[in-house]
């Protein structure tokens, strides 16, 4: 069974707290939007879905007990407490999209003079609870999706590992953690497992938060794949002697033109990737890609505090008094990204936009 990060059922909302391990296994009550915030700002809960649900679900406790005189009261405290859950963490656009989506569904249901305050209540309850089954069933479709492409790339390019199984190099946590479940990027790690075309993983320590090698490496150890830990700093030495058939990560925001803002760290594997001649690709829901901002120059990356440099737990590991510069994410440049694999398909970064758009009928 593969780990969970949300347990959810109506009125009841709990988070793995994800600062805690791999040592501890512990679950935390999130019982309204204050707590919601608070554990997506701290990163007791991280990665862009994980974020999004539970900011969204956040509120969906909170709203739960309350009675509301009328619509337009409700209207107002979803509108208020989803635009407040969007300032939490400022990069990944997944919780944007959704507070968006949901108020627009709020101003919808506010205007439909047939639906009662108590049925708009219940209809905003289950559209945010869909928003669980989606993401996992769109994982499911992005890990099939990216297997083929990365299969059909090697296999197109010749050698080595032209008939699988081959070996992939991820970055930071996609996985379950990340996610209501299976991952994206690793979605696509464990998708290739499946189809048994999966020789190796290789995941990066990912500092200095450690992503990599306290979450991911845990998640494969709990599913028994075959993976090994590197650090950030081996990526190039990795591709010149391990024949890595290809990157996937995840993405906090992809603009229009197909730059996409991730978890510090992969701008520099995307460079190397490119030298090594490896395809790199980008494992994204619908629900990262922001069509709102043409490209990565527009994506404010956040800048997390000194302290997540300086020390590990409660052990200070650099000088005291030297100066820090923690940016939590980069923005890898389209011309690197071999492709984009969404729930939709893979789409080359100059396809993306128009290709989206054709989904929406935009
Ligand atoms: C499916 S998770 C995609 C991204 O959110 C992930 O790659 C990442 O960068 C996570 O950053 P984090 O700071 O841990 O929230």
């Amino acid at each position: 069974m593969s780990l969970q990060s949300i347990k959810y059922k109506r009125g009841s909302l709990e988070i793995l707290d994800q600062l805690l391990l791999p040592v501890v296994s512990k679950y935390v009550t999130v019982r309204g939007v204050e707590d919601g915030w608070r554990v997506i700002n701290k990163m007791q809960v991280r990665g862009a879905p994980a974020i999004a649900i539970v900011g969204c679900l956040s509120l969906a406790v909170e709203i739960h007990p309350e009675v509301f005189e009328t619509k337009k009261s409700l209207r107002q405290e979803i509108e208020g407490k989803l635009n407040y859950l969007v300032s939490a963490r400022p990069t990944a656009v997944n919780m944007k999209i959704s507070a968006d989506e949901l108020i627009t569904l709020a101003n919808d249901l506010t205007k439909d003079d047939a639906i009662s305050v108590d049925e708009m209540k219940q209809r905003f309850l289950n559209a945010t609870e869909a928003m669980l089954e989606k993401d996992i069933s769109d994982n499911r479709a992005i890990g099939a999706n990216g297997a083929k492409a990365i299969l059909q790339h090697v296999a197109d390019a010749g050698g080595a590992q032209a008939a699988g199984p081959v070996r992939v190099l991820t970055h930071c946590n996609t996985g379950s953690l990340a996610t209501a479940g299976y991952g994206t990027a690793l979605g696509v790690v464990r998708h290739l497992s499946e189809l048994n075309k999966l020789e190796h993983v290789y995941c990066t320590e990912t500092r200095p938060y450690n992503q990599g090698a306290r979450l991911t490496a845990y998640e494969l150890v709990h599913e028994k794949l075959p993976a090994t830990l590197v650090l950030d700093s081996m990526v190039a030495a990795l591709f010149r002697v391990k024949n890595v058939a290809a990157v996937v990560v995840g993405a906090d925001r992809v603009a229009a033109n197909g730059d996409t803002a991730n978890k510090i760290g992969t701008y520099q594997i995307a460079v190397v990737a490119k030298h090594h001649g490896v395809p790199f690709y980008v494992a994204a829901p619908l629900t990262s890609i922001d069509l709102q901002i043409p490209s990565g120059d527009h994506i404010i990356i956040e800048v997390r505090p000194d302290r997540e440099m300086t020390h590990v737990g409660e052990h200070r590991i650099a000088a005291p008094g030297i100066n820090c510069w923690n940016p939590a994410f980069d923005v890898t440049p389209a011309a690197l990204i071999t492709g984009i694999i969404t729930e939709h398909g893979v789409f080359e970064p100059s396809q993306l936009k128009a290709e989206i758009q054709k989904l929406l009928q935009l």
